[in-house]
């Protein structure tokens, strides 16, 4: 496990947009798992700038992303389709025909979770998956449970999660209790894993998923045996973490914890 800690949110930002860039220089048809939420705005804004430079160029890559909301329609404002095509697609070169979600409306979604994960396997699977983390553990919708699916699969929100996300909403009423995710198998198939978190509100998640026991009460732990795992997290979600942790490394910017 590699952890860096950065002195702004905005170096993690440059550090992860560099880190996605360097593997689309290297692979060009590298295939990317993309997350939701706020975490990575910044990441899909400095990739945008990057496009927009000339610096890297998403013509043959290929994206998956972890989840979407089952029910709401995929023009819906806060639909992850949505939120992807407003944050990153629209603005750059990437062939929206290889830019993948789950489709949350299938008419059989037991279907569509099977049609997804052979998607995946079909474009040889997940180079680099850029994850964030729930602060109850979950990576994609992977809620805690006494046990987690290892395939996509449809899943039932945690209350805590339809709070967390009620922001975006007018009303908690409105956050769909049912979503698709990846599983944590698919996850951890990827060759490399990037998993980001922002802010002191989830300094006691990120110590619970790196310095805690490897437990399906929280996902995310699971990520502690992935052999190629980078973690990027700024002072606040670094601010729990024992100082005593191997492989701790920082870029330009960061500081050693
Ligand atoms: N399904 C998404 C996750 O993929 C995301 O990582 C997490 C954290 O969100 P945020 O980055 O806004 O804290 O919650 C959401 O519900």
């Amino acid at each position: 496990m590699n952890i860096q800690v950065f002195a702004s949110g905005d170096q993690l930002d440059e550090a992860c947009a560099d880190l996605i860039g360097g593997m689309i220089r290297i692979k060009p048809r590298a295939v990317l798992g993309l997350a939701t939420g706020g975490t990575p705005l910044g990441v899909y804004r400095r990739l945008i700038d990057d496009y927009r430079n000339g610096l890297v160029s998403f013509r043959h890559a290929t994206t998956f992303n972890l989840d979407e909301y089952v029910g709401l329609p995929e023009d819906h404002p806060e639909s992850y389709h949505a939120y992807m095509r407003k944050n990153l697609f629209d603005h750059i070169d990437l062939p929206l025909s290889r830019a993948h979600l789950p489709n949350g409306n299938a008419a059989d979604l037991e279907a569509e979770c099977r049609r997804y994960d052979a998607l995946i396997e079909e474009a040889g699977g997940i180079d680099l998956q850029l994850l964030g983390i729930g602060h109850n553990g979950h990576i994609g919708f992977n809620e805690p449970d006494r046990e987690l699916a290892t395939g996509t699969h449809v899943v039932e929100l945690a209350e805590k999660t339809r709070q967390a996300n009620a922001r975006f909403f007018n009303s908690i009423d409105e956050v769909p209790r049912l979503a698709i995710t990846m599983g944590v198998g698919t996850i951890l198939k990827a060759r490399t894993i990037v998993l980001m978190a922002k802010g002191e509100d989830k300094a006691d998640i990120v110590r619970r998923a790196l310095e805690g026991p490897i437990t399906t009460d929280c996902p995310a732990s699971l990520l502690q045996a992935h052999p190629q795992l980078i973690v990027l997290l700024d002072q606040g979600a670094a601010s729990k973490l024992s100082k005593s942790l191997p492989d701790r490394t920082t870029l330009s910017g960061g500081r050693s914890v």
